[in-house]
């Protein structure tokens, strides 16, 4: 196990933000954190990247690894270059050329990697975004909404490469409003709705648990309770 969250609460002054949520994360294992717009989704990413402390509860880390992070959007200084971007970051992260050239390659972007971040279209800073939650590390990687901005292309290849991570032992959390993209792709599962967890664990057995065909089915089922 990785992290666990024991009555883990963010309540914000409008009273929204997360109430009350209990669930596991378990090492080598992707786990989509689904739901729709307003669920919590963003909120609870920010309390596991400590952006934000909870109102109430805990987060409880059995792991101190470093945490790769690829937000929903980020403003990379626009005069530096790709090579740049991962370059310093390769130098926090003490991860060489080599590594930081296979990354650019994985996410298209080894050709132009020349070229400033400016002349890159909204695809091409996400797959950068990628690139640079990919490297270094392999313990947890956070992905708010990864798939934004990217053609069904990419989308599959960011498949593989979550799944290629979890090959070699890492722990892929990433949010999503797709149910059929969490379904396709997750193990685990935490659907969250209004700010509550509606229903969380291992995505065959929620099924089978459920009656249910497909994840969207399981979310009608529920929040018509
Ligand atoms: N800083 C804040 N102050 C007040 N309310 C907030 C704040 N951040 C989030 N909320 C509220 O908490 C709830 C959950 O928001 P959150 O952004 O976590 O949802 P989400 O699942 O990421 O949604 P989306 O898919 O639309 O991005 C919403 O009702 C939102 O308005």
């Amino acid at each position: 196990m990785i992290v666990e969250a024991k009555n883990l609460q963010k309540i914000y002054k409008n009273n929204r933000g997360i109430h009350d949520a209990n669930f596991t994360i378990r090492k080598g294992r992707i786990v989509a954190l689904a739901g729709g717009n307003g669920a919590g989704k963003s909120t609870l990413i920010r309390l596991l990247t400590k952006q934000e402390k909870p109102t109430n509860g805990e987060l409880i880390w059995h792991q101190d690894d470093f945490v790769r992070y690829m937000p929903d959007d980020v403003d990379f200084p626009s005069t530096l270059t790709a090579q740049e971007v991962l370059g310093l970051l390769g130098s926090l992260k003490k991860v060489g050329k080599g590594e930081q050239d296979e990354i650019l390659k994985k996410v298209g972007l080894f050709e132009v990697k020349k070229q400033k971040v400016s002349s890159f279209s909204k695809g091409m800073r996400q797959r950068l975004n990628l690139a640079q939650s990919l490297i270094g590390g392999d313990g947890l990687i956070i992905m708010d909404e990864p798939t934004n901005g990217l053609d069904p292309y990419w989308i599959a290849q960011l498949k593989d490469m979550m799944a290629q991570e979890r090959n070699r032992g890492a722990t892929v959390l990433f949010s999503t409003h797709m149910l059929a993209f969490a379904e396709q792709l997750a193990d685990d599962v935490i659907i969250l709705h209004e700010g509550r967890i509606l229903a969380a664990g291992e995505v065959q057995q929620l099924l089978r648990d459920h009656h249910c065909g497909h994840l969207e089915e399981l979310w009608l089922q529920k929040i018509d309770l």
